[in-house]
């Protein structure tokens, strides 16, 4: 027999954490039923300004409760990256939680998310193998994987995630349409330090000097973005020489998109998009920019 919710499932004005991935679901399914919309905020945890900014923007939407999920995902590290040494920090993340007036913390174990045996996954699709998807092969179909199980789970009104992952929002844009999520995605500008690094739970593994020259990333951007009338080569040029300056930072890419990661277009709404690693931390970036509208 399954228990019933008790208030100790869902308190009003507190934060309530929830492990089980069916008391869970149990949980926003009787909320919806009273009315309420849900707003899903999927994290790794380590939260920062920039996970709060997508909790704000989900307090926004009424009569809404949100949801975050903490949750280091396994299988979209590929095996040499740094799931075991990722920044986890749950407690201060409830503190943080309570303090955004979020309703309830999803924070499953991974034995819980992947049953065994489990072999079905979502498919990215070529995008999946471009850009970020080079580096790290796999990568997206585990994000996709993981994120359609939180859709299933959490079944939110509305899912938050940032511009920062611009590659990711892309695709779970692509995989909602594609796959009829009942949801509206919602994507949010990225959160800055003042000189412009975009925040990132792995700024933290960067040193004194790796951290001044991770500013290479977002001044490559606005570098590019200037010069954005006078076209695409232009724009490259720009990024790149920045990029190219500062001692330290080893490129992984430097591209121009469409908005929605087509071809770049000659003319008008472009995306630029950055990686690279700066000592054994890989960093990522990207800004809308303009193309050929200028008056140089
Ligand atoms: N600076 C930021 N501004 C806006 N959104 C952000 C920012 N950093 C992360 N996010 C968003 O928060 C959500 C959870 O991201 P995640 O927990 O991986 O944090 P992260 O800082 O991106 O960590 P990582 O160092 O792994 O890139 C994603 O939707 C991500 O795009
Ligand atoms: C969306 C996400 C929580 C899926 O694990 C992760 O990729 C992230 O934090 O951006
Ligand atoms: N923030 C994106 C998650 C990842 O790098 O694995």
């Amino acid at each position: 027999m399954t228990k019933p919710l008790t208030k100790d499932d869902y308190t009003p004005n507190d934060v309530t954490v929830h492990r089980d991935p069916e008391r869970l679901r149990r949980v926003t399914r009787a909320l919806k039923a009273a009315g309420r919309n849900i707003a899903l905020v999927p994290t790794m945890g380590a939260l920062h300004e920039g996970h709060c900014k997508l909790i704000r923007e989900a307090q926004v939407m009424q009569n809404t409760v949100v949801v975050v999920s903490v949750f280091v995902n396994p299988t979209q590290f590929g095996p040499n990256e740094d799931f075991d040494r990722y920044p986890r920090s749950f407690e201060s993340d409830v503190d943080i939680c309570r303090e955004e007036r979020v309703g309830l913390v999803f924070a499953p174990s991974v034995d819980d998310m992947y049953l065994p045996g489990s072999t079905v996954t979502v498919s990215p699709g070529p995008l999946g193998d471009e850009l970020e998807g080079r580096t790290r092969p796999g990568h997206f179909a585990g994000v996709l994987s993981v994120v359609a199980k939180l859709f299933n789970i959490v079944q939110p009104t509305y899912a938050v995630f940032g511009e920062k992952d611009y590659q990711q929002l892309t695709l779970i844009h692509r995989m909602a349409r594609d796959l009829n999520f009942p949801l509206d995605v919602v994507g949010v500008p990225t959160v800055r330090e003042p000189d412009g690094l975009a925040l990132s739970s792995r700024n933290r593994y960067l040193s004194e000097e790796e951290r001044s020259a991770a500013t290479a990333l977002s001044a490559a951007l606005v570098a590019g973005a200037y010069v954005s009338g006078q076209g695409a080569d232009a724009v490259l040029k720009a990024a790149g020489d920045t990029l190219a300056a500062v001692p330290g930072v080893d490129l992984d890419y430097l591209e121009l998109r469409a908005p929605d990661l087509g071809p770049a277009p000659e003319n008008g709404d472009a995306r630029l998009l950055v990686a690279a690693r700066v000592g054994s931390t890989r960093l990522i970036d990207n800004a809308a920019v303009l193309l050929g509208a200028g008056d140089e």
